[in-house]
């Protein structure tokens, strides 16, 4: 769907500056772009795939509240229609109610269109690290079951390898417990698989090969990634620019 793009909201300290699509991208206010300025953007971004009609996985954390927030508005504007909603967390379905998005659940609606969610880790084979919010079951099952799955982050969740944020990879069992890599993760499916073989462990933080779009936002423009169709574009300053890349080079 193609939406108008919202307005960038740049903020600096205190003080925010409103940059409309009527004005000039070229010539942006000269502040500095907070990381809840490039959350909204990332977010923003995503909710341009959302159609009327769609089935739409909806994320948890505060990058994905923007997008949550975005399609509330959207609806209830009527530019969107028909949209359900099928949540990750009590705090979103509790966001996406009070917004009036209709939602459902996995029984209904086995297949979804698209999904939109953050990540605290995203490696440059699309791989992720998620849950550090403490959402990660329920955005499993929902992000396995849609057809795309849009992620939405700020420049500083882009990683080398999984773990090498050195922050704690979330993994849950009953009751929770954080496991801790030494160094960064190599073999991300045999660490995935000798996890879920612990006893107790119910569904571990990496996500692995399951985004196919992921929206980076950064100081510099919005970069997207499109695993499947092999190319990036980056929107530098409102200024869109396509290369097409190697897959192999994302
Ligand atoms: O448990 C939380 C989810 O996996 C979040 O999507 C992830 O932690 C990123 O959250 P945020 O957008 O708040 O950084």
């Amino acid at each position: 769907m193609e939406i108008s793009f919202p307005p960038l909201i740049f903020s600096n300290g205190d003080s925010f500056a409103v940059l409309s699509k009527e004005m000039s991208l070229s010539s942006p206010p000269n502040v500095v772009l907070t990381q809840e300025d490039l959350k909204r953007l990332a977010a923003y971004k995503a909710v341009a795939f959302v159609e009327s009609g769609m089935v739409i996985g909806l994320g948890t954390g505060s990058t994905t509240a923007f997008a949550v927030e975005q399609i509330g508005q959207l609806l209830q504007q009527g530019k969107l229609k028909n949209i359900v909603g099928i949540s990750t967390s009590k705090k979103t379905q509790e966001q996406a109610l009070a917004l009036g998005i209709p939602l459902s659940d996995l029984n209904t609606y086995p297949v979804l269109d698209l999904a939109i969610d953050g990540a605290d880790e995203v490696d440059s084979k699309f791989n992720l690290v998620k849950g550090r919010g403490g959402s990660l079951l329920r955005e499993k099952m929902v992000e396995g079951a849609c057809l795309k799955f849009v992620v939405i982050v700020d420049e500083s969740k882009i990683v080398e390898n999984l773990g090498a944020s050195g922050l704690p990879m979330p993994v849950e069992i009953v009751p929770f417990l954080d496991l801790y890599f030494e160094k960064e993760i190599g073999d991300l499916n045999f660490a995935s698989d000798s996890i879920l073989r612990i006893a107790g462990v119910v569904e571990h933080g990496m996500f692995i090969d399951m985004a196919t779009t992921v929206v980076i936002a950064s100081v510099a423009g919005i970069i997207l990634k499109h695993k499947l169709e092999g190319h990036v574009c980056f929107l530098v300053k409102g200024e869109k620019r396509c290369d097409l890349l190697e897959t192999s080079h994302l």
